[in-house]
C-alpha cells in the first residue's frame, strides 16, 4: 500500500504545480451553481471555462488537461452534448470527473448516466445515495436498484457507500469520493477517509458541485486519487476555517472561497486523513 507520507508529499505536489501552471479545467455543469464551482475553481489556482454546445465542449475536452461533467441541471441539448465530450474524452485518453447528481431521476438522465459506464470518468464524486444509486444503474456491487436518491441531497450515510464506492472505482481503474460529515475516497485497493469542513456546507447550495470542479483542477496534475484526496483535503480544511468565521450561510460561503485561496499545500495535506487497504 502507498504510504502516507509519499501520499502526503504527492498532495503537496498537486497543489503547488496547480498554483504554479494555472491549468484549464473546462465543464458542462449545472446552472444552479456554476458560478461557485468556476469560483472555487481559480480559488486554488486553476482556470475555469463553462460551456453548453458538443462543438464547445469538444473542444474543451481537446485544449484541458482535464474536463469536469456535473448532470444537476439537465438541459435538451445534453442529449447530444454530453455523450459526444465523454466519448473525446475516453477516446483520446483524458482524464474526466463526474458528478451524478440526483441520478436516477428521469429519463434522460439515467440515459446519459448509463452510458457513461463505457466512458470511463476517473474520478466518480457524490454524496452516499448517488454513489450506491450509480453502482445500481451500472449493475455492480453495492448498488441497489431502488435508489434512495429524491433529490440532489443524500439520504444515505457514507459508510453505506464503501462496497459501491469501491466497484465503481475497479471499473474505472480510477477514483470514488463519497461526500459527508467524513469524505471517504478509493482507488478500489486504498480507502481514504477525509475529516473537517462545516455543518454550513449543507446548508450553501454547490459544496458538491465546487468540490468536483476542484476535483477536475487537481486532476490536470495528479493521479485520480491523489485529485480527489487533495480536493477532498482543501475543503474540509476551508470548511473548518470558514466556520470560524462565519455567523451563517451566506457569510460562510464567502469565507470559504478566501480560505480555498489562502490554504498552504502544507495545511492541506496535514488535513487530518486515514488510510487502510480495501478488504472487500
Ligand atoms: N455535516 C458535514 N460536516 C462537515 N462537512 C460536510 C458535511 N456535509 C458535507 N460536508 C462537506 O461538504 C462537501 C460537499 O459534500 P456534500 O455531501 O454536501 O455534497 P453534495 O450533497 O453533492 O452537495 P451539492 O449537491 O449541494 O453540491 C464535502 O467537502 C464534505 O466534506
Ligand atoms: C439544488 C440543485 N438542483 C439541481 S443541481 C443543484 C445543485 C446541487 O447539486
Ligand atoms: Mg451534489
Amino acid at each position: 500500500m502507498m504510504n502516507k507520507e509519499d501520499t502526503k508529499n504527492q498532495m503537496i505536489q498537486a497543489v503547488e504545480t496547480v498554483r504554479k501552471t494555472n491549468p484549464m479545467a473546462g465543464s458542462i455543469t449545472n446552472t444552479v451553481t456554476v458560478n461557485f464551482v468556476a469560483n472555487a475553481q481559480l480559488a486554488v489556482g486553476g482556470s475555469a471555462a463553462m460551456v453548453y454546445l458538443p462543438d464547445e465542449g469538444e473542444f474543451l475536452a481537446k485544449v484541458g488537461g482535464a474536463t469536469y461533467i456535473n448532470v444537476g441541471t439537465l438541459l435538451p441539448i445534453y442529449e447530444q452534448t454530453l455523450p459526444h465530450v465523454a466519448k473525446v474524452l475516453h477516446d483520446t485518453g483524458k482524464p474526466w470527473v463526474l458528478d451524478p447528481v440526483a441520478v436516477g431521476i428521469g429519463s434522460l438522465r439515467t440515459n446519459l448516466l448509463r452510458k457513461f459506464k463505457e466512458y470511463k470518468p476517473i474520478v466518480i464524486r457524490g454524496n452516499a445515495s448517488e454513489i450506491i444509486a450509480l453502482a445500481g444503474l451500472w449493475g455492480m456491487e453495492g448498488g441497489t436498484d431502488i435508489s434512495n436518491v429524491r433529490g440532489v441531497d443524500s439520504t444515505d450515510s457514507v459508510r453505506t457507500a464503501k462496497a459501491a464506492a469501491v466497484a465503481l472505482a475497479r471499473w474505472t481503474g480510477g477514483a470514488v469520493a463519497v461526500s459527508g460529515k467524513t469524505d471517504l475516497i478509493t482507488d478500489g485497493s486504498v480507502m481514504a477517509y477525509s475529516h473537517g469542513g462545516s455543518h454550513f456546507m449543507e446548508k450553501i447550495t454547490g459544496a458538491g458541485c465546487s468540490l468536483g470542479g476542484v476535483v477536475t483542477v487537481y486532476a490536470t496534475a495528479a493521479s485520480p486519487f491523489i485529485a480527489a484526496l487533495t480536493a477532498t483535503a482543501v475543503y474540509n480544511l476551508a470548511g473548518t476555517r470558514a466556520e470560524n468565521k462565519a455567523d451563517g450561510p451566506g457569510s460562510f460561503q464567502i469565507q470559504f472561497l478566501d480560505e480555498l485561496y489562502k490554504a498552504t499545500a502544507s495545511d492541506i495535506a496535514n488535513n487530518p486523513f486515514e488510510m487502510e487497504e480495501v478488504n472487500l
